[in-house]
């Protein structure tokens, strides 16, 4: 009978960007459980710190970085490094949605630019980062924290929305560039969170919850994922499929 490993990380060195909340603390969270030394990185410093006051000790540490500030995301890079001699798993994972405002109008360009700078900007420059210590050891894992919005349109802001294509074509992109050096690059495409209005106002039955999030994260980064690199993975519970018409506009109608 074939059995999972119990320790599906065992050993391997793991960075999580926005690791203090959400997805990124569970991610953390499973990724310890499997064995791994996981640094979490945030700007939430007293979120992230907490974490590593819990039971998962020595296993997880803290590193402050703004993910759209080049020097800090070299800088996490590099003391991940001195701490631990190597880094095979980055999880790009930090993000904003930024002002919820739908209308093209009556956005200001300061928003715009900021959710691109943390959700686009912010996970090249960790991709960059992570790579310029994986190529030399031709080895190494590269996951984005994308969205379904990156296959769907008119669900969030214009930012977020283009913030998430973006992403997703960095990842297929770095793909065909990191092959050559055995570095598998992919991304998760979570749903929103579980609401009354999603689950039974539109017949919706499942929702991603952040250990859904977190179980994909553990797939492709562990070994059994070894062949898959390029895939937009989504954790839905069919939503795409089953509501492509589903919008804001609809959401406000409902409310
Ligand atoms: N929650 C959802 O429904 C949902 C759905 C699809 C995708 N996502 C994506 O999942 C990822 C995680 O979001 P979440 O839902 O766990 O939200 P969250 O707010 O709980 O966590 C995001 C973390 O990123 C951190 N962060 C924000 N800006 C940062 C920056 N400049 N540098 C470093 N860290 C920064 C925040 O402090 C926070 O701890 C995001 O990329 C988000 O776009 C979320």
């Amino acid at each position: 009978m074939l059995t999972k490993p119990l320790y599906r990380l065992k050993g391997k060195v793991a960075i999580i960007t926005g690791g203090a909340s959400g997805f990124g603390k569970s991610t953390a969270k499973l990724f310890v459980q499997h064995g791994a030394k996981v640094i979490i990185s945030d700007v939430q410093d007293e979120q992230g710190i907490s974490l590593c006051d819990e039971k998962v000790g020595i296993m997880i540490s803290y590193i402050h970085c703004d993910i759209s500030n080049e020097n800090d995301v070299k800088n996490l890079i590099d003391l991940t490094i001195s701490k631990h001699g190597k880094l095979d798993i980055m999880v790009n994972n930090a993000g904003i949605f930024g002002d919820p405002i739908m209308p093209v109008l009556e956005i200001s360009s300061e928003n715009f630019k900021k959710v691109f700078e943390t959700n686009a900007y912010g996970g090249f420059l960790g991709a960059k980062h992570a790579a310029r210590v994986m190529i030399p050891k031709k080895s190494g894992i590269i996951l984005f924290t994308a969205s379904v919005v990156s296959i769907m349109e008119g669900l969030t802001p214009h930012a977020y929305t283009m913030s998430k294509h973006a992403i997703v074509e960095l990842m297929k992109n770095l793909c065909v560039e990191m092959g050559q050096y055995d570095i598998r690059v992919n991304a998760i495409s979570p749903c929103g969170v579980s609401t009354p209005l999603l689950t039974t106002g539109l017949g919706v039955g499942v929702l991603s919850q952040p250990l859904d999030v977190a179980d994909a994260a553990l797939f492709l980064a562990s070994d059994e994922a070894k062949f898959v690199s390029g895939l937009n993975f989504i954790i839905d519970g069919g939503y795409n499929v089953t509501n492509p018409s589903f919008s804001m506009a609809l959401q406000k109608r409902l409310a």
